[in-house]
């Protein structure tokens, strides 16, 4: 813990302090991720209901209720955004979305630049999670079993056949999993078999590391700015199942080297450190 944190200027740290003093990490820490559940909770409740009197059950047109919530959210944790390329997202028809996945707080930052039409992948346990998982549900999300990869494929080669029907974008965290060391975690493929089943293009969009800010190892959790750039379409047109561990690697390395840029971590450090 630094020496300062904790610490009115002038006199010693003390390890926690009343609501009017400053709170230690800990503490500080515990009550703003607290205070991010039960807003999730409380405002997925309230969307609920709009989502069902608007729209009348699952679908992708709630994501628009739900956007609009979310991106409030910011504000109560003094987080900024800084979005670059939303122009790229401008392609006819349906697209694979790839983006690095950090926290939980990352669902402010889909929010902050999300298409229309879009829904998520995300893991089936979600749905567990009372109004949040309710809310997610009737957005659309695709939920998957990670445990099965059988039963995780095909949901998504049913995706391909729908995203193209229905017109819709999907959105993947190719990483499979939160990770928080501003580095990228290797990709799963399920996202690049999609693509190349649905002949669709792959757009990466990569958000600088919230290391800065947000460790919750070290139980920090302080307000900061999060680059966000959305990159240009990777086509797929033509390519087959042979070409999806290249497009895999490609999609890697391209956002690798923007993580890199955004988080201004120096570019010699792109080999595996
Ligand atoms: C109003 C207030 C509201 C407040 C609240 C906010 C609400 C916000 C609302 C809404 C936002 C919702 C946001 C949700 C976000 C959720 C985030 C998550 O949950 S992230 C975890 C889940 N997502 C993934 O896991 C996807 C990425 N994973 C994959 O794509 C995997 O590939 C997967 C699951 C399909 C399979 O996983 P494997 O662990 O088995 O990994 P592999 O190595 O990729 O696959 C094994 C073999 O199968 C082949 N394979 C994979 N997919 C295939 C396919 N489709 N067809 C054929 N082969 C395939 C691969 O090529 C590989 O084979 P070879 O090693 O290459 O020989
Ligand atoms: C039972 C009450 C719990 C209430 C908690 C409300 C918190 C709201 C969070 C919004 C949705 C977050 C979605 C998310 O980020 O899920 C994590 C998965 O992507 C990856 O999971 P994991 O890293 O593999 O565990």
């Amino acid at each position: 813990m630094p020496a300062a944190q904790g610490t009115f200027p002038g006199r010693p740290a003390r390890p926690a302090e009343g609501a009017a003093g400053r709170l230690s990490p800990t503490v500080n820490f515990a009550l703003r991720i607290g205070f991010y559940c039960v807003l999730c909770l409380v405002c997925s409740a309230l969307a609920a209901v709009a989502c069902l009197l608007v729209n009348g059950g699952r679908t992708v047109k709630n994501m628009r209720i739900i956007r609009a919530v979310v991106r409030t959210f910011k504000y109560f944790f003094g987080l900024r955004f800084e979005v670059k390329g939303l122009e790229n997202f401008k392609v006819e028809g349906p697209a694979i979305i790839v983006s690095n996945h950090q926290s939980v707080l990352d669902m402010m930052g889909l929010m902050e630049v999300l298409p229309d039409n879009c829904v998520q992948v995300g893991k089936k346990e979600l749905m567990y999670m009372g109004s949040v998982g309710l809310i997610i549900y009737l957005g659309g999300v695709i939920f998957i079993n990670r445990k099965s990869t059988s039963s995780a494929k095909m949901v998504m080669s049913e995706v391909a056949k729908t995203m193209v029907a229905e017109n819709v974008k999907v959105w993947v965290y190719p990483e499979g999993t939160r990770n928080c060391t501003g580095d990228l975690l290797p990709f799963k493929k399920g996202a690049f078999h999609l693509a190349i089943q649905a002949q669709v293009p792959v757009i990466p969009v990569v958000y600088s590391s919230f290391t800065s800010f947000y460790n919750p190892k070290t139980k920090l959790f302080t307000s900061g700015k999060i680059k966000v750039e959305v990159l240009p379409p990777i086509e797929t047109k033509g390519l087959t199942p042979d070409d999806v561990t290249d497009l895999t690697d490609r999609c890697f390395s391209t956002m690798r080297e923007t993580l890199f840029r955004l988080s201004g971590r120096p570019s010699q450090a792109k080999d595996s450190s």
